[in-house]
């Protein structure tokens, strides 16, 4: 397994003798005691690519055993082969989280692998930039969908095999922080992801007498390489590489973070297995920032206001 953020603060931390928040601990290593995990199951949705992936590894590499899932059946397998170099044993599940009928599939096939997920991980979502006014119904509802009602659909089948089992569950559900200050040029994404947040407050009181913890956990700007095309481009076209290696880590990216650095996918891999640990029982409804105070983000004097259409590249509205 990779991990496609920089360990490094950037040229330009240097050139500013400025140091940036410090480098995460190395890939492969953790804070939780070694085997935390075994004998758990842990579902992941979105786990065959990015930060799902990223999360379902550190699961992985504590002893649970993973059950991944999402629509495309490809990178599922290829992501379940690479995560059970990690150690533990890895199901693959194709399913489309709107749908209440494959999602209860999900839950069947994971139960007959290894049992009833302990862990849920509703990490799946949609998003791509597109101005307010271009966007078609079936956009908005295809985000939303995914987004928001996938989430719940996950969540209240996990709930309702615990309720019946009557055993302990932990949800976490990844967020994005536009769920509170909007998200200009993702505004059903950010509805979406406003409405994710609003159930990890509702559920875990709602549920907290049976035992499930429901709580939030919302990274920063991770890139990593299964971004989609749209958010790579546009990411492009924000921070323009100034002829550092392709591949390799965007410094034009970092110098835009109060912290100076992107954040590593595994380091929301470690957050998520400590929320789901034996040391945060009494953590439920709360959202970790996992970003570097990017959120908090604010100037003196706030940049020149250019549009989304502008960020974009794109003409007048109608043209
Ligand atoms: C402005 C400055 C930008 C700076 C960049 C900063 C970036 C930081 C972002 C960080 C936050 C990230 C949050 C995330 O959520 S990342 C997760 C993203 N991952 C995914 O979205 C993966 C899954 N996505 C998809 O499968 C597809 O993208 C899709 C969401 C479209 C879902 O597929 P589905 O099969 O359901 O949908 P369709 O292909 O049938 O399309 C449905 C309608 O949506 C319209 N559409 C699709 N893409 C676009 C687009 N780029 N712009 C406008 N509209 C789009 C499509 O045309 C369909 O509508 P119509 O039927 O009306 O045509
Ligand atoms: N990367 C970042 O910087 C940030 C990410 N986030 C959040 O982190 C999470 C992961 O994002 P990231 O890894 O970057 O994005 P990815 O595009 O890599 O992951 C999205 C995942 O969701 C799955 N998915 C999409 N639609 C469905 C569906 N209908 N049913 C089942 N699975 C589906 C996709 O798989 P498939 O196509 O096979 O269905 C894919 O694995 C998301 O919740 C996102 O909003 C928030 C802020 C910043």
């Amino acid at each position: 397994m990779t991990d496609d953020a920089t360990d490094d603060v950037t040229d330009d931390a240097h050139e500013r003798a400025l140091p940036g928040l410090p480098a995460p601990a190395p890939l492969g290593t953790s804070a939780l005691p070694e085997g935390t995990y075994d004998g758990a199951v842990v579902l992941v949705t979105g786990g065959g690519t990015g930060l799902g992936k990223a999360i379902a590894a550190e699961f992985a590499r504590l002893g649970a055993d993973l059950v991944i899932a999402s629509r495309k059946e490809d990178r599922l397998k290829a992501a379940r082969d690479e995560l059970a170099g990690l150690g533990g044993r890895v199901t693959a599940v194709p399913c489309d989280i709107r749908d209440p009928e494959r999602v209860t599939e999900v839950f069947d096939a994971a139960r007959q692998a290894y049992g009833l997920p302990g862990v849920l991980v509703n990490n799946a979502a949609a998003n791509f930039p597109v101005p307010a006014e271009d966007m078609s119904p079936n956009a908005w509802r295809s985000v939303v969908d995914i987004t928001l009602t996938g989430t719940f659909l996950m969540t209240r089948e996990f709930a309702r095999r615990h309720l019946a089992a009557g055993s302990p569950g932990s949800v976490i559900n990844i967020g994005a922080s536009y769920a509170w200050t909007g998200g200009p040029g993702f505004a059903h994404s950010a509805a979406a992801k406003a409405g994710v947040q609003s159930l990890v407050e509702s559920l875990a009181v709602e549920w907290a007498p049976y035992g499930i913890q429901v709580n939030g956990l919302v990274p920063g700007l991770m890139p990593h390489q299964d971004m989609t095309a749209d958010i790579r481009g546009n990411l492009d076209r924000a921070a323009p590489a100034r002829g550092h290696e392709p591949d390799g880590p965007r410094r034009e990216l970092d110098a835009r973070q109060p912290a100076l650095r992107v954040g590593a996918p595994r380091e929301l891999g470690w957050a998520a297995t400590f929320l789901a640990s034996p040391y945060a029982r009494f953590i439920t409804g709360h959202t970790l920032v996992v970003d570097g105070a990017n959120w908090q983000r604010r100037g003196l004097v706030s940049p020149e206001v250019v549009t989304v259409r502008e960020q974009m590249g794109r003409g007048p509205f109608g043209e």
